[in-house]
């Protein structure tokens, strides 16, 4: 299982995710697309990156803006999964 990361490697991995804010045992980022297809596009793409890394973030999805939390549940909290998959988000919503 995905170890747990103390709260001074999260603070440490926070500074290399500026997007990104803890709430708790999750990661919190807010991504406002051009438009609702756009928008959708990003959801797609980080559905495959999602599977293919059998690690989900929760999504919501207001119009265009989409809010990602992620968190592993398994361990009851973050890990190096949670500061993967949030650097890989980064990089579909900058793809755009
Ligand atoms: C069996 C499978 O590996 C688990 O259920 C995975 C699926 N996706 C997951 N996603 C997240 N965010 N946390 C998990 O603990 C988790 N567990």
């Amino acid at each position: 299982m995905a170890k747990l990361l103390n709260d001074d490697e999260i603070v440490a991995a926070l500074t290399k995710l500026p997007y990104w804010k803890r709430e708790g045992d999750s990661l919190e980022r807010t991504a406002e697309l051009a438009s609702f297809p756009q928008a959708i596009q990003v959801v797609n793409r980080v559905a495959e990156i999602a599977e293919s890394a059998d690690h989900h973030p929760d999504i919501d999805i207001r119009w265009r803006t989409l809010t990602f939390r992620l968190s592993t549940h398994s361990a009851g909290g973050l890990t190096e999964k949670d500061v993967s998959l949030a650097t890989e988000i980064d990089g579909v919503v900058d793809a755009l």
